[in-house]
């Protein structure tokens, strides 16, 4: 064990692109980016120096806009900003450290069993000086055993309250650390997933926890399908969604994630609408994306590669390609199980011209997140004979599975595994290391497209009668 704190440890960079500005322009462009382009995080300055002349000012944009064309901001926004300035992005980039990480109100400790016998005055010191930013300080007890990988806390300080609000990238969530996963570590990882994502695309979160890949990937105008096992984790998934608006964007699940996939790609009955399909009817053909905005199929996959292998050979996390795209989908139901409360408060809200358009997963969808490292890749079977050929339209989907990889174990090992479940060969993999998780165990992320022999109807043994 480490004898000393390596702070470095902690330190997250994070590139991001900055406007340069006149200073004395500095308060009415933050005005005028308020609207979700400016930098959010606590405690960080969305307005800084300039080290180059103190006459002009850094304006740090979100996270969100990933091209230095700023393409990822609205045109009206972006042309009441030509006229105020000149526009000369700048690349950022910016350490978080140490003494920036905290989640909520809530320390949580991991302390190792030779300091066990000082984890009193440990939580004691922690509390008195971190007081009223830290309110509760928790020391995680045994291992994860449980499926919903909540941890067992024992309350060493404050109250036993383990209901908080943490920010990742400009979202917030809400969650009782007591009854659902969540782990600050994966922020880096959660952010660069979503950067692969576009406008439009839409996913399927399997595992989706409380939503830090579902909330900002709808952030970005995607559509999202997540699901959850736990009901406590759906019930903070709905509540972060409305926190963060994007409700209409996200249609939740609770449900084993074999299932759930499996009434997503369920084909509807031509003339024999279930419940599930009528209470979805409210889109029509004419309901829009409130920026006219969604993707065609096949441009971004080049994209998600080229992102993945640039974040493989360490030079981009972002993908630098935002284009303006058309609409794919024409009317229509969203079929599936869809959670019944969300259904009734979505009727009551859809209004003609907002949300997002009407999408039909049997026949497309851009991505599947697979964030359960410790068994996702035994769920990989489920995708064998999913997909239809003969309704399915554009490029095949992005699978993303994490999993852990041992010292003892290789990359290649992991892969058949895959093989084996998917019962397919996979082209051009990719493994992207997502943090060490002990001396001999690595996180890591498996990206590829799901491949053509998956598809039901691909080979004369797939092919069977779909109709009903
Ligand atoms: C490692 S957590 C990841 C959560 C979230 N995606 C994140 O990144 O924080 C795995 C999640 O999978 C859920 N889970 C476990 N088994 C499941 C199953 N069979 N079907 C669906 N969800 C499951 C757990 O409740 C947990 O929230």
């Amino acid at each position: 064990m480490e004898k000393q704190l390596d702070e470095s440890r902690f330190e997250q960079r994070l590139q991001l692109w900055a406007l340069r500005i006149p200073r004395e322009l500095a308060s009415a462009v933050t005005r005028l980016l308020r609207s979700g382009y400016l930098f959010d995080m606590p405690r960080v300055k969305p307005v800084v120096e300039d080290p180059e002349s103190d006459k002009n000012r850094l304006v740090v944009l979100s996270e969100k806009i990933q091209s230095a064309d700023l393409s990822d901001i609205e045109e009206k926004v972006y042309d009441s900003l030509k006229q105020l300035c000149n526009i000369d992005v700048v690349p950022y980039s910016l350490t978080l450290g140490y003494s920036y990480w905290s989640a909520g109100h809530v320390a949580h400790l991991n302390i190792p069993d030779d300091l066990l016998p000082y984890k009193d005055v440990i939580a004691k010191v922690i509390y008195d000086k971190n007081y009223p930013r830290i309110q509760t300080v928790a020391n995680k007890v045994g291992s994860i055993t449980n499926e919903f990988r909540v941890p067992q806390f024992e309350i060493l300080a404050g109250k036993s309250d383990m209901v908080t609000e943490v920010k990742q990238y400009g979202a917030t969530f809400k969650l009782d650390y007591g009854l659902v996963y969540w782990n600050s570590r994966l922020e880096h990882e959660h952010i660069r997933l979503v950067s692969l994502f576009k406008k439009g695309d839409v996913i399927c979160d399997m595992f989706a926890g409380i939503g830090p890949f579902s909330i900002p990937a709808a952030q970005k105008g995607c559509i999202v399908y997540a699901n959850d096992l736990n009901p406590d984790s759906v019930h903070y998934l709905r509540t972060n969604a409305q926190i963060n608006k994007v409700d209409d964007y996200i249609f939740t699940y609770n449900m084993d994630a074999r299932v759930f996939m499996q009434n997503l790609l369920e084909v509807p009955c031509s003339g024999n609408k279930s419940e599930s399909h009528v209470a979805a009817a409210n889109y029509s053909s004419e309901d829009i994306n409130p920026t006219n905005e969604s993707s065609t199929s096949n441009e971004n996959h080049s994209d998600v590669r080229e992102s993945c292998q640039k974040d493989i050979n360490g030079s981009s996390m972002m993908s630098t390609t935002t284009k303006r795209r058309q609409e794919t989908s024409n009317g229509g139901g969203a079929y599936c199980q869809e959670d019944a409360n969300h259904t009734k408060k979505r009727n009551n809200k859809r209004v003609k011209g907002s949300g997002p358009p009407p999408i039909k997963p049997w026949e497309h969808f851009d991505h599947v997140v697979m964030n359960l490292p410790a068994s996702a890749l035994q769920f990989l079977d489920c995708f064998s004979g999913l997909v239809q050929k003969k309704y399915w339209t554009g490029s095949l989907p992005w699978i993303h599975c994490y999993c852990f990889i041992r010292s003892s174990e290789s990359e290649e090992l992991i892969l058949s595994e895959a093989q084996n479940k998917l019962n397919a060969k996979i082209a051009e993999p990719i493994f992207h290391r997502v943090r060490d998780v002990a001396p001999n165990k690595a996180m890591f992320c498996l990206s590829f497209r799901l491949p053509s022999e998956c598809l039901k109807g691909e080979s004369e043994d797939h092919i069977q009668s779909v109709d009903c």
